[in-house]
């Protein structure tokens, strides 16, 4: 499993870590994880399919307050497996950014997205000053970004409270393109999904 060789911003020393985005195994289907881990790929199957925007999804099931939380964004160098995901040079660095998306003030989903310098230039400028606007939020607003199909992670031993599973998918326009990983936290996966009709 690749490790991340930067750290996008390095916090002054003895303040406390903020949570780690987890790497993953990533494989083509929930079929294809399934075979691999069985249960977290069946506790989160629901989220795992969901169509259309995580964010909505996560606004809809939330009782009070839905907000992003930025854990960190800026340049970086992606990993081997992202830099050729999205067909980048290794060594070019690209925007990351990491957030945890809350609701009701606990986070429910941790997300890495992965954006290559050349989809920064016109009004892909503004992928860079999204602060805690969710990114969903422009990707569905602009019509002409496409989602690919998702590939489903497995990380490797997750600790407790961590996620286990997680889904990525390649959002393109053109010749540009971004690179989206959703990592869904157990608290998110406990709570009563009887409202969440598959
Ligand atoms: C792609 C979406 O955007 C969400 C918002 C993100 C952000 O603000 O960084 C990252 C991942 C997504 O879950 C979505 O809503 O589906």
């Amino acid at each position: 499993m690749p490790s991340r060789d930067s750290d996008i911003s390095a916090r002054p020393s003895g303040a406390m870590a903020l949570p780690r985005v987890p790497t993953a195994r990533w494989y083509p289907g929930v079929a294809a994880a399934q075979l691999i881990r069985p249960q977290p790929i069946g506790d989160a199957l629901y989220w795992l399919e969901l169509e259309g925007s995580l964010t909505r999804a996560l606004q809809l099931r939330c009782r009070e307050r839905f907000h992003v939380e930025v854990l960190r964004e800026g340049y970086a160098r992606p990993t081997l497996e992202e830099a050729r995901t999205l067909h980048i040079p290794s060594r070019q660095l690209a925007w990351i950014r990491e957030v945890q998306l809350c609701g009701d003030g606990q986070p429910w989903v941790m997300a890495r997205t992965v954006i290559p310098l050349a989809t920064l230039r016109g009004r892909g400028r503004r992928l860079r000053h999204l602060g805690g606007r969710p990114l969903g939020a422009f990707l569905f607003s602009q019509r002409r970004w496409q989602r690919g199909p998702f590939q489903i992670g497995l990380t490797r031993q997750p600790a407790p409270g961590q996620p286990a599973v997680g889904r990525r998918s390649r959002f393109h326009r053109g010749s540009d393109a971004l690179l989206v990983g959703e990592y869904f936290l157990p608290r998110l996966l406990q709570g009563n999904n009887s409202h969440c009709s598959r």
